[in-house]
């Protein structure tokens, strides 16, 4: 019997050096060719992704191209029109690849609100980098160019343009998400971390100016859908302590309460790898369930049975 699987993808399976439409397209259909697994193994699968490099880029556009009568869409708007292109490709993709395997199977593109608080201290505190990567001088020139814009230290890649992001609360659009699996339809939802909405006092919703993270989006979505796995998909196979050093040592088969330990040794790079680490600890806490972390090119090996990183209670 199939599993309900929320698979997350990160930036390796979507960006590409140019960033052309066509290079993310060819990029993403190479990407569906190892999903597809999935769905041959009669698993019901969801498809969430990233955005960072996408929304930090059209945000860019918005503010350079705008004019009193053409102005610039605010930051919730654009992490929706990148739901929607990404989507698209994505969509288009997986499409394409059912067809060449004879497999009968709609795709649908959901925008996707989630809800996040109003008071999260997140918006005090811009973190999550999105677009183009400078140099000091550049991210200072930016700076002064657009008073605005916080800039912020990257891992030790360059400096990056860094946006409030807050933790989701709740996937409005999950009743939607779970008819369309029951009815046998791949959706591919809260993409780029999610349309960031506060709820009124009356109920309505107003989007707020966020970028939310993909993993912990990704970790909400598959509680609220009742999802039996959450697979992170990146760019490395397993999940590693001592990363990069001699001594370091993949992780296989690990527990929440082992990764809170290697938390608080400081064994995840804050950005990277320990929103992922973070996100599954919390699926698996709430719900009990399994989670993965490995890489997009183990999905063969992880379909056949093992490897990455095994993450239970
Ligand atoms: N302890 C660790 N184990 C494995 N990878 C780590 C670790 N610490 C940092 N990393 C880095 O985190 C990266 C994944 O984060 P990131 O590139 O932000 O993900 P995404 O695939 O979502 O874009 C890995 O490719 C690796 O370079
Ligand atoms: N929204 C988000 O987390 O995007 P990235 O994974 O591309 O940073």
């Amino acid at each position: 019997m199939g599993k309900r699987i929320v698979v997350a993808l990160g930036g390796n399976a979507i960006v590409t050096k140019t960033g052309t439409a066509d290079s993310q397209i060819r990029s993403i259909k190479e990407t569906m060719k190892k999903l597809v697994q999935f769905i041959e193994d009669g698993d019901e699968l969801v498809i969430t992704h990233g955005n960072g490099p996408q929304v930090g880029n059209l945000l860019l556009q918005q503010i350079n191209g705008s004019s009193v009568d053409n102005p610039a869409m605010p930051l919730d708007t654009s992490v929706a029109m990148t739901q929607g292109s990404i989507g698209y490709w994505m969509q288009k993709s997986l499409d394409e690849v059912l067809k060449e395997k004879k497999l009968k199977k709609n795709v649908a593109t959901i925008v996707t609100q989630i809800e996040v608080k109003e008071d999260d201290p997140a918006f005090k505190n811009p973190s999550k980098p999105i677009g183009p990567f400078y140099s000091k001088h550049e991210a200072t020139v930016q700076h002064t160019m657009h008073s605005g814009c916080i800039f912020k230290e990257d891992a030790g890649r360059g400096y990056r343009r860094v946006v409030p992001s807050p933790k989701p609360q709740k996937i409005i659009e999950a009743p939607v998400i779970e008819s369309l699996l029951v009815n046998g339809t791949v959706p591919i939802a809260a993409g780029g971390g999610g349309v960031p909405v506060i709820c009124k006092e009356n109920g309505d919703l107003q989007g707020v100016e966020a970028v939310i993270d993909k993993d912990f989006s990704a970790a909400k979505l598959a509680e609220n859908i009742n999802a039996d796995e959450l697979i992170i998909l990146t760019a490395v196979d397993n999940v590693f302590v001592n990363y990069n050093q001699p001594s370091q040592k993949a992780l296989t088969n690990v527990t929440i309460d082992e990764l809170k330990q290697y938390i608080d040794e400081g064994q995840f790079a804050a950005g990277s790898m320990l929103p992922k680490v973070r996100a599954v600890i919390d699926f698996v806490e709430n719900t009990g369930k399994k989670a993965v972390i490995t890489s997009l090119k183990n999905v063969d090996k992880l379909i056949a049975g093992g490897t990455g990183t095994v993450i239970t209670k």
